[in-house]
């Protein structure tokens, strides 16, 4: 089954409003309506710029979707910070990202609270994009296709192949994020088609073949070429990059496949 990329902003915790408005105007600006046939643009901004980019977005009719960072696994409620996924629906949110790996280390996420977010994202109709990925210790043990199939199970667990059907999955190995140093693409597709055959299992190939697995972790405008040409891999979850509108811009346009705008 043939899967349009999807190249995706995590901006983490940078950028106001006002900055978010301006660097969503460049890069739409920048990528013209003929890229959105051949790849999927989205924007994960921080909770608090997500209304400013949903009325750029809707009153310029832009093409690019947005998202967001987190999701409660409530919904609604005594629960002090949280932000549910009806309230991101009611924004327009088309994805969120749920456990990340700064989440899982430095907010104690585990496999069991992933999967209750990612409930409560199909609950309300938004795209979970599911991360899971390896530390150092796993990758230079050489357990890291076990260890990511036990995280992709255990963040899916129970989930009918329909559900399913309705993911997205970033691969993201925790050494490769922030740190410059990217994983080979033989590395991303390695685990890439593990993910997917373990989706296979979980659903069925035919759902699996459906799925979108991106890879994050330093992607920038030249090595995403070679990652998002493997085989298994649709795309790319970017941090650092997705900052910067002309790098973003220019890697979203790789991904369609060119001109480079
Ligand atoms: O964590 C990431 C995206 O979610 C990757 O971040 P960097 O692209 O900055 O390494």
């Amino acid at each position: 089954m043939a899967r349009k990329p999807l190249i995706a902003g995590n901006w983490k915790m940078n950028l106001n409003h006002l900055e978010a408005i301006a660097l969503v105007q460049k890069i739409a600006f920048s990528l013209p309506a003929k890229y959105f046939d051949k790849v999927d643009v989205t924007v994960i901004p921080p909770f608090t710029d997500i209304r400013s980019v949903q009325t750029l977005v809707e009153g310029d009719k832009l093409l690019l979707t947005y998202g967001a960072q987190d999701v409660s696994a409530q919904d609604s409620g005594a629960y002090t910070g949280e932000i549910s996924g009806s309230m991101l629906a009611k924004l327009g949110c088309t994805f969120v990202v749920v456990g990340h790996s700064e989440r899982r280390t430095l907010h104690g996420e585990d496999n069991d609270t992933v999967l209750a977010k990612t409930k409560a994202a199909l609950k309300n109709g938004i795209t979970p994009i599911v991360c899971i990925g390896e530390g150092l210790d796993i990758r230079e043990a050489g357990q890291h296709v076990s260890y990511n199939v036990e995280q992709l199970r255990g963040s899916l667990a129970g989930l009918s192949a329909e559900d399913i059907a309705k993911v997205v999955i970033a691969y993201e190995p925790v050494w490769a994020i922030g740190t410059g140093r990217v994983a080979s693409a033989a590395d991303a597709q390695e685990v890439c088609a593990a993910i997917r055959a373990t989706l296979g299992e979980l659903a069925s190939p035919d759902v699996a073949s459906g799925v979108r697995v991106l890879y994050g972790g330093s992607v920038n405008a030249k090595n995403v070429g070679e990652i998002v040409g493997q085989t298994d891999v649709d795309g790319a979850l970017v941090g650092g990059a997705s900052l910067k509108a002309d790098e973003f811009a220019t890697l979203s346009a790789i991904a369609a496949g060119g001109p480079l705008p």
